[in-house]
C-alpha cells in the first residue's frame, strides 16, 4: 500500500481535531482511502504553544513552506487571505491536493484559485468551507449535477443561529451569547465576520456558484448582519408567530427571454415558527435547496465547532487520496456559465415593518396610501395602543404601535416605501425593517 504525505497548516479548534482523527483512525482511514495517510507535521506559529488537544511534539514546526513543498496533500486550517493563499499556491505548484475549509479565501479568490488547482491537475477541497460537518457542496456539485438548482436557502452560520436562538429561547442578551459561541469555538477568529453577515455571505457565494455554475462575486452580495437586531426585535417576532433567522439566499430567475440571473442575499428573516427552518437550534446549520426535477432536499446538521468542521476535512482528504490512488481526475468546478448579477428591481421579498405612530384619525390611510403608491400590497397590518405616551410625540398625544407585513414585491419598491413612510408626520419612528420568507 503506498503511503501519501499530509501537511497539516495550522492547528486550531478544526486543525487539533484533524490531527487527532488522522492519528487515531490511520487504519480505517487507509483502507477507505487505498493508501496510508502518513500526518508528516503540522505548521503552527509556536511549537510551544499549549493545546487542548494532545498531539506529539515531534510533528509541530514553525517552518509550513518546507512542510507544504514534500507533501501529496495540504491541508489548510489557518484562516485568513496570507500566507494560506501563497501556501495553498505553493502546494499545488508542487502537485500536493488541497483541502481547505477558508471560505473567506474562496469566496474572495476561489475562481483563480480552481484555475490553478485544474492546470496542475491537482484537486482542491473545501466541503468544510461550507456548513461545517454537512454534506452540502458534494451533493450540490456532484449529486444533483444532472439537475437545474434554481433556489438555495440556507442557516450557514453557526454563531448568529446560537445567538438568535439564545436571544430567542433564554432571554441571553447579545454579548454574553456571542462570548458562548466563541468559547464553543464556532466564531471566527475576529467574530465581526459572523454577527456582520460576511461569513454567511462567503458561503453563499460559493453555493450560488456551485449550484448555478457561474462566479457569484463575493461584493455583490446583499448583505446584513445581526448587529442590529435587538430583544424588542425578537420578542415582537415571537408574538407574531414568527422567530428571526439569519438566512442567506441564493436565486436564479430566467426570464421570458430565456437570459438568467442570479441574485445572493444574506440577512434577518422572520420565519413563521412552523417553518422547518425555524426548528433550527443553538449552533446547527441547514439549507434547503430547490432543483427543478429533485424538487424540495434540506440538509441539517452541525455548521460548526472543532470536531464536525473536521468530520468534512478527513471526508475530503480521503476523497483526495482516493483520486491519487486511481490516478484519475476528481471533481471539477464548473463555473462557466456567466450569468449576470440580479439588483434590487428583481430580488422579490415581502417585508414586516414596525411602526410608532400617533394614534389619531386617518394615520391608517395615510400609510395605506403610500404602500398603494409604491404598488406594494399589505398582507397583515396590526395595531397595538401604547399604554405611556411615548417621548418625541407632541402634547402626549395616544400613539400606537402598527405591525405591517406585506405581500411580496421588489426588493427597490419596498425599501422605498419605507423612505416614504419614515417622512409621514403621523410616523413618529419606524422601529423595525425586517424581511420575512416563508409566508
Ligand atoms: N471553527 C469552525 O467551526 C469552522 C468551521 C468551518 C470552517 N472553519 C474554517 O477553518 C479554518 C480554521 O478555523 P479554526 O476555527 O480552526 O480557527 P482557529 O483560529 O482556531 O485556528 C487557526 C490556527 O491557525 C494558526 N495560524 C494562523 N496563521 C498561521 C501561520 N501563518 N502559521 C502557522 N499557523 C497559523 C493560528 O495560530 C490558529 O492556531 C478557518 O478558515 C475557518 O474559517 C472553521
Ligand atoms: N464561524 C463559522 C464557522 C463555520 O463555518 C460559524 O459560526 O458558522
Ligand atoms: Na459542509
Amino acid at each position: 500500500m503506498n503511503t501519501l504525505k499530509v501537511a497539516l497548516l495550522g492547528c486550531g479548534n478544526v486543525g487539533s481535531q484533524v490531527a487527532r482523527i488522522l492519528l487515531d483512525d490511520g487504519q480505517d482511514l487507509a483502507r477507505r482511502s487505498g493508501a496510508r495517510l502518513e500526518l508528516a507535521g503540522i505548521a503552527v506559529r509556536n511549537v510551544d504553544a499549549p493545546r487542548d488537544v494532545e498531539l506529539p511534539r515531534e510533528l509541530f514546526t514553525e517552518d509550513a513552506e518546507a512542510l507544504v513543498k514534500d507533501a501529496d496533500v495540504v491541508i489548510e486550517l489557518m484562516g485568513g487571505m496570507e500566507p494560506a493563499r501563497s501556501l495553498i499556491l505553493r502546494a499545488v505548484e508542487h502537485g500536493a491536493s488541497v483541502v481547505t475549509g477558508n471560505k473567506a479565501l474562496l469566496a474572495a479568490d476561489g475562481p483563480a484559485l480552481y484555475e490553478m488547482a485544474a492546470a496542475a491537475d491537482v484537486e482542491l477541497y473545501f466541503e468544510a468551507a461550507v456548513a461545517g460537518a454537512i454534506p452540502i457542496l458534494r451533493p450540490i456539485s456532484e449529486s444533483l449535477a444532472g439537475d437545474r438548482i434554481t433556489r438555495v436557502l440556507g442557516i450557514v452560520n453557526g454563531t448568529t443561529n446560537y445567538i438568535l436562538d439564545q436571544m430567542d429561547t433564554t432571554g441571553a442578551d447579545f454579548a454574553d451569547a456571542l462570548k458562548a459561541a466563541q468559547a464553543l469555538g464556532y466564531a471566527e477568529a475576529d467574530p465581526t465576520a459572523d454577527i456582520e453577515g460576511l461569513d454567511a455571505a462567503a458561503k453563499g457565494t460559493l453555493l450560488a456558484s456551485l449550484a448555478f455554475h457561474t462566479v457569484f462575486p463575493l461584493d455583490a452580495v446583499r448583505c446584513q448582519g445581526i448587529t442590529s437586531i435587538t430583544a424588542a426585535d425578537i420578542e415582537a417576532a415571537r408574538d407574531t408567530g414568527f422567530v428571526i433567522k439569519l438566512l442567506a439566499i441564493a436565486e436564479k430567475q430566467t426570464a421570458k427571454d430565456g437570459t438568467a440571473g442570479v441574485s445572493v442575499r444574506v440577512h434577518p428573516t422572520l420565519l413563521p415558527r412552523t417553518h422547518p427552518l425555524a426548528a433550527v437550534h443553538g449552533a446547527f446549520n441547514a439549507v434547503f435547496v430547490e432543483a427543478e426535477n429533485a424538487g424540495q432536499l434540506m440538509f441539517y446538521g452541525q455548521g460548526a465547532g472543532g470536531r464536525p468542521t473536521a468530520s468534512a476535512v478527513v471526508g475530503d482528504v480521503v476523497a483526495a487520496a482516493r483520486r491519487i490512488v486511481s490516478g484519475g481526475r476528481g471533481r471539477t468546478e464548473t463555473t462557466g456559465e456567466q450569468l449576470q448579477v440580479l439588483g434590487e428591481d428583481s430580488i422579490l421579498t415581502s417585508y414586516y415593518i414596525g411602526l410608532d405612530v400617533a394614534d389619531q384619525p386617518g394615520v391608517l390611510a395615510k400609510i395605506a396610501h403610500v404602500f398603494a403608491d409604491h404598488g406594494v400590497s399589505i398582507e397583515v397590518m396590526r395595531q397595538t395602543m401604547h399604554t405611556e405616551d411615548l417621548p418625541g410625540i407632541a402634547d402626549g398625544s395616544a400613539a400606537a404601535e402598527l405591525r405591517i407585513i406585506t405581500h411580496r414585491g421588489t426588493e427597490a419598491s419596498l425599501a422605498a416605501t419605507v423612505e416614504a413612510i419614515k417622512d409621514l408626520d403621523v410616523v413618529n419612528s419606524v422601529t423595525s425593517v425586517l424581511r420575512v420568507e416563508g409566508v
